[in-house]
């Protein structure tokens, strides 16, 4: 699947994932009415309310993009209905050929860890029948627990070819707390970046490996250092656009072959609708205002990518 991933980067001259973190209040009114008639103010109706606006998203925007990553939290909030969402949020990206990361951001203890690896990115065995469950190609991993934690993961990814993206500097303003704190002279980050791209050794695709990691759009110093700490992991970098990455501070995240990490924005590209540019575009239109967001915020990476060259 890494391969695959580096290969619709290159195709499309996108590293771009668009986000699907459909909050409510993000979908716009003409859809909600139309799911809270059909099955009122319920668990369902906004379960439907959010699929349906996945899918105008997805319409807009998948011959643009690589991937996209759909937050689990966003639907798991709504119960099993949620989560049903999810599910056919994934089967339908898949129809569009789009790679899946799906940002579940899971690690337990070993056993434990195995059974998120297969209901994400394996199998399970039910009886005499093995069965995939949400089937994702990529999910986010947290390595707090170590390698055991991790380990059960990269068994799956091997057997299914598929990959994970694991915590390594997080986006947000206290990721500083723990991931910064000096161990022996050096930052936590950094020791776990080390060992994601040991984990990664084992895990080669053509060029990078399908264990990659996560590392903030918004620290961009760190990314730099963890850019040279991976070299072969691919790095999914959260943070542009709505918590304020900037392009031209994402170049170190790349690799001088133009590969090696691909930006995602939830915010900035699915309720793009709300937000100036795009409000012109309206409501009802909310699917062309998403594909505008993914155009400007392509041009504006490679614009990024290029002055540097
Ligand atoms: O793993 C992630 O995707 C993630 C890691 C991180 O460090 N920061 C971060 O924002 N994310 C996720 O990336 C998305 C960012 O959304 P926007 O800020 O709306 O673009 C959300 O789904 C977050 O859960």
């Amino acid at each position: 699947m890494i391969n695959k991933l580096c290969e619709k980067i290159k195709k499309l001259g996108a590293p771009v994932v668009a986000g699907l973190d459909p909050m409510l209040s993000y979908v716009p009114e003409h859809i909600l009415k139309s799911s809270f008639s059909e099955y009122g103010e319920t668990l369902k109706g906004a379960a439907d309310a959010i699929w349906q606006f996945n899918k105008g998203i997805v319409d807009s925007v998948c011959d643009l993009i690589p991937a996209v990553k759909p937050q689990a939290a966003m639907y798991e909030q709504f119960g099993v209905e949620g989560m049903e969402a999810y599910k056919k949020t994934v089967d339908y990206c898949h129809e569009k050929d789009l790679v899946v990361i799906g940002d579940v951001k899971r690690g337990d203890i070993g056993s434990t860890s195995a059974a998120y690896a297969a209901g994400h990115l394996g199998r399970v065995q039910v009886g005499n029948t093995v069965l995939k469950v949400f089937d994702e190609d990529f999910a986010t991993v947290n390595p707090y627990l170590g390698t055991d934690g991790i380990k059960p993961f990269i068994d799956v990814c091997k057997e299914e070819k598929k990959g994970i993206f694991i915590l390594v500097k997080t986006s947000n303003p206290s990721s500083g707390e723990f991931q910064d704190r000096l161990m022996d002279g050096r930052p936590l980050y950094e020791w776990v970046g080390e060992k994601v791209a040991q984990w990664g050794e084992s895990c080669m695709g053509d060029s990078y490996s399908y264990v990659g990691a996560v590392v903030g759009a918004t620290y961009p110093e760190m990314g730099k250092v963890l850019r040279k700490v991976m070299p072969k992991s691919f790095i999914l970098v959260p943070g542009y656009g709505a918590q304020g990455g900037k392009a031209a501070d994402l170049v170190p995240y790349f690799n001088e072959d133009g590969l090696g990490a691909i930006v995602n924005s939830s915010r900035g590209i699915i309720a793009a609708y709300k937000k100036e540019p795009y409000v012109k575009f309206g409501a009802e239109n909310f699917g062309e205002a998403a594909r505008q967001a993914v155009l400007d915020m392509i041009a504006d990476i490679n614009g990024a990518l290029q002055a540097h060259k």
